[in-house]
């Protein structure tokens, strides 16, 4: 079996606020998504959004059905985006073959049946919520994603957020997606921080040196607590929980939002005055 998978439940905040360093890290740190010639799942109850690794190594991985889903096949009632953070590779859909290349997504709709993940070098980042329409599978790139620069390098946080889902781009469910990219020297992410009660969120830090990490900030506002995040892991972020960060070196992340609505605008800001 090259499908494997774990469950996460949904954590209130208060349970979160009595976590020790483990609970915490068991509870919204996922460290092991991507392993050479498998599938790997994590099953959230946070609006039941999964974030997966597909690692082909050059063979052929198929998108199994996995029983949390509790159907026939993987995407029968739900929607994909799959992200090469690796080398090119090609995901075949239906027997449709698309060239995935570096930083590209491709969306997935809704009753896509054969899946399969291919590439010597391809490291395919998964996200997947229910679905409630089928929508044409959709190349996304960064050339076609809405940037927004926000920060600046005084406040060591001047990044640019790659909104590769966006009203021209793609139709989606759920599924919110894009990537953020550092100018050299920045290294703050989301920070004024902000949280969103209408979807949860899931962060993937990349392109880290082995020895470096990102120190994640969660919690409701005043009540933080910080993860220690090491190259290719995820953070799972519930809706009431800031999720921001800063790396002791640079990185790249990807967000993935699943939730009641798809309007990026639908946030409260944290004023800096208000965390604890
Ligand atoms: O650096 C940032 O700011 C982000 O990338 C924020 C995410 O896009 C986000 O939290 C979207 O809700
Ligand atoms: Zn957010």
């Amino acid at each position: 079996m090259s499908t494997d998978y774990e469950i996460r439940f949904a954590i209130d905040p208060a349970a979160a606020a009595m976590m020790d360093t483990s609970e915490l890290r068991a509870n919204f740190l996922i460290d092991d998504l991507f392993a050479g010639g498998e599938v790997r799942w994590c099953y959230s109850h946070y609006d039941r959004m999964a974030v997966g690794g597909a690692v082909p190594e050059g063979g052929e991985l198929a998108l199994e059905a996995i029983k949390p889903t509790g159907t026939g096949f993987f995407l029968e009632r739900r929607e994909l985006i799959a992200v090469n953070i690796g080398d090119a590779g090609t995901i075949s859909v239906d027997g449709a073959e698309h060239a995935v290349g570096p930083r590209d997504m491709l969306y997935v709709g809704m009753g896509a049946r054969d899946v399969r993940f291919g590439g010597a070098g391809a490291k395919f980042y998964l996200v997947s919520a229910p679905a409630h329409a089928s929508y044409p599978t959709k190349l996304l790139q960064q050339s076609g994603a809405k940037r927004l620069d926000l920060g600046a390098r005084e406040t060591a946080n001047e990044r640019s957020i790659f909104q590769y889902v966006n009203a021209d781009s793609v139709k989606t469910c759920q599924l919110v997606v894009g990537l953020t990219q550092f100018a050299p020297g920045s290294l703050w992410n989301t920070m004024p921080a902000h949280v969103h009660d209408r979807r949860m969120e899931a962060y993937l830090y990349f392109d880290l040196q082995p020895d470096a990490f990102v120190v994640h900030l969660m919690g409701e506002p005043d009540e933080t607590r910080h993860l220690i995040v090491r190259n290719e892991q995820a953070v799972l972020s519930p809706p009431w929980s800031i999720h921001a960060g800063a790396g002791t070196g640079s990185y790249t992340f990807i967000w993935a939002m699943a939730g009641d609505n798809v309007d990026y605008t639908d946030v409260e800001k944290v004023a800096m005055e208000e965390l604890r």
